[in-house]
């Protein structure tokens, strides 16, 4: 269940492909089959960051067993960001979960 949930104040012109990018470097941060990946944009929502309604971002990233390098993959979620819709790194907020298979649900049960 690695999971990249945005929600941002800008437009996502191209949607699918930014999910694509995003699934993919999910895959490849966890080490996990992008079949279990799930990625979710809400994008155009009013937000504020530091005050200000200028572009930001809130991304939380969850997987279980955690993530080997929060730094790193932090650098790979705000470059993503940065590139493709244009969120300067100081404009994001990054929230990294690593929740017990106990609590998180999936296929019909828990993943312990
Ligand atoms: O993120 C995970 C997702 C799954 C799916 C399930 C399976 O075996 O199909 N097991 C998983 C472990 C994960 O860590």
């Amino acid at each position: 269940m690695p999971s990249f949930m945005l929600t941002t104040n800008v437009a996502v012109a191209d949607s699918a492909k930014f999910n694509a990018k995003a699934s993919k470097l999910m895959a490849q941060i966890t080490g996990k089959p992008e079949k279990f990946v799930c990625v979710s944009v809400r994008a155009d929502t009013p937000m504020s960051f530091g005050g200000s309604a200028d572009p930001c971002g809130y991304v939380v990233l969850v997987n279980l067993g955690g993530f080997k390098d929060n730094k790193a993959i932090c650098g790979h979620v705000f470059t993503l960001l940065e590139r493709e819709l244009g969120l300067a790194k100081d404009r994001v907020y990054v929230e990294i979960n690593a929740p017990n298979g106990a609590d998180y649900g999936w296929n019909g049960s828990t993943f312990a």
